[in-house]
């Protein structure tokens, strides 16, 4: 249907096949041998040309930078956009065994703007039982000026192309919109930390008989922690937290399988990008819980007093002694001491079980999980799901 007229021609979960339990699980496509795939680019509009980003090179970096902060996704009232900072593009995009050939840009010919944007970077996430090396596709953006020319099925087509010439078949993403077909479908939870910025921005509203007096008091935190042990992750914990993190997701349908490099990378803490904590018992001095969430500012579109909100999204928690509950509300009062004005969630992994104790509300939006040339014989529950994309 005209509906998915791009999708419905890419190996994906289709429609028509829901509830069709005899197609097996696993790979749609067999691999092509590397000499059967498209050596050159796709072609674009006459005007335009690919070219690579460096994310190393400083220029380059702030023209992906301006470009997202410009055109990237916004809320269903185009009240707030992503504003992707330049040291969390670099993180996001600079993984163990990352591929600068997957950081694909599009600029007009003449003039050199850029004006797309589409990435992947290199992961293994396990599926059930099985590993597999998969590309995780990631900030495709289309400036605002040339939308509908349908340029986002030959970026997509691309960048598909070049993970294949590294030999890598299968891909995931999210997406707020619904695609062929859901791995699962995750809601985003809101845990006010400044509750009258969030009223003055318009993101939050006074409850009924509600002061906002009272509504301050009613997310007040303490100044400090409460877990003994709980400090910031240094890079001597490394083989410990891979240890318990492989250990924990391993409970979930799907999620990463990371190793110390990943784990060095992804969750080592970076200022204004990523932070991440554990508790180290006292006694012990074993490491028994973790918790850890990056910073993804969003620019507020037209509000007097604000033009930022400082945003925390929770990443990858995981508590074997110290409840959930508490290592969260730890993990809260941590992002009110750094200035945060709210700590976001999406319902995975056990983040239903302290999301209403810890006074998140729900958001308005959805988040759809997509794997790309993999068949899952069912769609997950989001507490199946054990992996946060950025
Ligand atoms: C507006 O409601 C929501 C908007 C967003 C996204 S869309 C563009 C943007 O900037 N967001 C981050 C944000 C903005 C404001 C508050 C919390 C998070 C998400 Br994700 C979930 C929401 O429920």
């Amino acid at each position: 249907s005209k509906r998915h007229k791009f999708w419905e021609t890419q190996p994906v979960g289709q429609f028509k096949d829901l509830g069709d339990s005899s197609l097996p699980e696993g790979p749609i496509e067999e691999p092509t041998p590397l000499s059967e795939v498209k050596q050159d680019p796709y072609n674009l509009p006459a005007q335009y040309e690919w070219s690579t980003c460096d994310m190393e090179d400083g220029p380059t970096c702030n023209e992906v930078y301006a470009l997202l902060a410009q055109n990237y996704v916004e809320d269903d009232e185009n009240m707030f956009r992503f504003n992707y900072s330049t040291n969390f593009l670099r993180w996001a995009l600079r993984p163990p065994a990352y591929f600068k050939s997957w950081h694909i840009g599009v600029r007009v010919k003449a003039s050199k703007k850029l004006v797309a944007f589409i990435t992947g970077v290199p992961a293994r996430i396990r599926v059930r039982n099985e590993v597999v090396k998969m590309a995780e596709i990631n900030f495709l953006c289309v400036h605002k000026k040339l939308r509908s020319k349908r340029l986002a099925p030959v970026m997509i087509k691309e960048v598909t192309r070049r993970v294949h010439l590294e030999n890598i078949w299968q891909a995931a993403y999210t997406a707020g919109v619904v695609l062929p077909t859901p791995v699962t479908t995750c809601r985003y939870w809101h845990r006010s930390l400044n509750p009258k910025k969030l009223i003055d921005v318009g993101f939050s509203r006074l409850g009924p008989r509600m002061t906002m007096s009272r509504t301050i008091r009613l997310y007040k935190l303490p100044g400090s922690t409460v877990t003994p042990g709980f400090r910031k992750m240094e890079l001597r914990d490394v083989p410990a937290v891979t240890r318990l993190l492989r250990g924990y997701l391993g409970q979930f349908a799907v999620a990463p399988d990371f190793d110390e490099a990943d784990v060095e990378h992804w969750l080592l803490p970076r200022e204004d990008v990523v932070d991440s904590y554990l508790v180290e018992s006292p006694e012990t001095h074993e490491i028994t819980d973790f918790c850890s969430f990056y910073s993804l500012p969003s620019s507020i579109l037209n509000n007097a007093n604000y033009s930022v909100l400082k945003a925390a999204y929770s990443y990858y928690n995981v508590s074997t002694k110290t409840p959930l509950l508490q290592l969260m509300n730890d993990a809260l009062i941590v992002a009110k001491q750094k200035g945060f004005d709210v700590f976001n969630a999406l319902d995975v992994m056990h983040n239903e079980g302290f999301l209403k104790e810890l006074k998140f509300g729900p958001g308005d939006g959805q988040l759809h999980y997509y794997l790309y040339n993999y068949r899952l014989r069912n769609p997950l529950k989001p507490s199946e799901l054990g992996l946060v994309l950025l």
